[in-house]
């Protein structure tokens, strides 16, 4: 058992605080997408557009995939994590027809 005052204690507090911010800002950052594609989705509906876009889809994979390499980020699960937001999105698009 480590106590308060540790060193390693008090570092491990520190990191988890920028953690806890990172998730906040992640929190406010997909509520204002899903806000926009809320917009997107009504215009679609409104146009009896499909609710997906697989072209569009491909070309943000792969931007995705260029900012994760320059980042050292793992395109690999960045992909995946776009494609689990988009799906969520196109949830919502086929809902509001
Ligand atoms: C938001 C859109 O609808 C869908 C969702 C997308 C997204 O979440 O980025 C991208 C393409 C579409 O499959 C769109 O067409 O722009």
């Amino acid at each position: 058992m480590v106590s308060e005052n540790n060193p390693v204690t008090t570092e491990l507090r520190r990191i988890r605080d920028s953690i806890d911010n990172i998730d906040a800002a992640l929190i406010y950052l997909l509520a204002e997408r899903f806000k926009c594609t809320k917009q997107v989705g009504l215009l679609k509906a409104e146009y009896d557009l499909p609710p997906s876009d697989p072209a569009r889809e491909k070309q943000q994979i792969e931007r995705l995939r260029r900012l994760s390499v320059d980042a050292q980020f793992d395109p690999v699960f960045a992909e995946k994590f776009l494609n689990f937001v988009i799906a969520e999105v196109i949830r919502h698009h086929e809902a509001v027809r």
